[in-house]
C-alpha cells in the first residue's frame, strides 16, 4: 500500500519551473531511492513530500492530502542538506535532544546509534571536534533515532568512508525490517543499487520509475 503519493506535483521558482508534474508512489516499508545528478530536483522532491514547500498538485500520505503548514501525519526523521548539529554539544547530548521529544527513546537506543555508527559515547568530546564523516553520521543519527515511520535522507553517503557506508546499508535494512518506510537521494550508484527497492531517476525536474 502507499505511505505517500506525489500526483502532478510541479514547482515554480521566480518564474523558472523547477518540477515538472512529478508523480510516483511510495509503499509503506520500502526503500526508495531518487537518483540524478546535481541541481536535478532530488532535494525539492524530498521538501515537497514532507510538505515543507508549497506546490501545484497533490501530495498524500496514508490517502489524506497534505496541507501547507500542518503538522506531518506521521512521525518522519530527516536529514535534508547540511546536519544539524549543535557544536559545543556531545553526540550524545545532541541526540538526547531529540529523545526528550520521543517518548520511550532514550539512553539506549541512543548508544545504539553511536555504536552503529562508530561515534564517541563520551559526553565530553563536542561536536564542534568532529570530522565531516562524523558529522555526517550523527546527522543520519539524528534522524533515525527512535525507529520513525518515515526516514528521509538527502545524500546520506555524502563524506562517508566505505566502512560506514555498510554500516548504513545494514541499519537502514534493520529499520525497514522493522517496519520503517525510507526515502534516500542519493547519486552514489553503489549505494543506490546496494538499497533501492524502488528507484525514481530525477532529470531536469522530471521523475522517471527506472
Ligand atoms: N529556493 C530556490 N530558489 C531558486 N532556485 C532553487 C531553489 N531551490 C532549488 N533551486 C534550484 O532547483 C534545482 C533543483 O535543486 P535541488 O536542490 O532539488 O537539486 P538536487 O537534485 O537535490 O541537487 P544536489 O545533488 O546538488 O543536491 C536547482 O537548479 C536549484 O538551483
Amino acid at each position: 500500500m502507499a505511505l505517500i503519493q506525489l500526483q502532478g506535483v510541479s514547482k515554480t521558482i521566480r518564474r523558472q519551473q523547477l518540477l515538472h508534474e512529478v508523480s510516483f508512489s511510495i509503499e509503506q516499508g520500502t526503500i526508495t531511492v531518487l537518483t540524478g545528478i546535481n541541481g536535478s530536483g532530488k532535494t525539492l522532491i524530498l521538501k515537497a513530500l514532507l510538505g515543507l514547500i508549497r506546490t501545484k498538485g497533490i501530495v498524500t500520505v496514508n490517502q489524506e492530502p497534505l496541507q501547507l503548514g500542518q503538522r506531518y501525519p506521521i512521525r518522519a526523521g530527516i536529514l535534508i542538506e547540511m546536519p544539524a548539529v549543535l557544536p559545543e554539544f556531545s553526540a550524545y547530548e545532541n541526540l538526547q535532544l531529540i529523545a526528550d521529544l520521543m517518548p520511550g527513546v532514550g539512553d539506549s537506543a541512543i548508544r545504539q546509534v553511536l555504536k552503529q555508527f562508530d561515534l564517541p559515547t563520551t559526553k565530553t568530546t563536542k561536536v564542534r571536534h568532529f570530522s565531516l564523516g562524523m558529522k555526517q553520521k550523527l546527522g543520519i543519527g539524528q534522524a533515525i533515532l527512535g525507529q520513525n515511520d518515515l526516514i528521509v535522507l538527502d545524500e546520506p553517503t555524502n563524506a562517508l568512508d566505505t566502512q560506514s557506508i555498510e554500516n548504513l546499508i545494514e541499519e537502514l535494512r534493520r529499520l525497514q525490517r522493522a517496519g520503517s518506510t525510507i526515502v534516500v537521494a542519493s547519486h552514489d550508484r553503489d549505494f543506490v543499487t546496494a538499497i533501492a527497492d524502488k528507484v525514481i531517476r530525477v532529470e531536469a525536474g522530471r521523475a522517471y520509475e527506472a
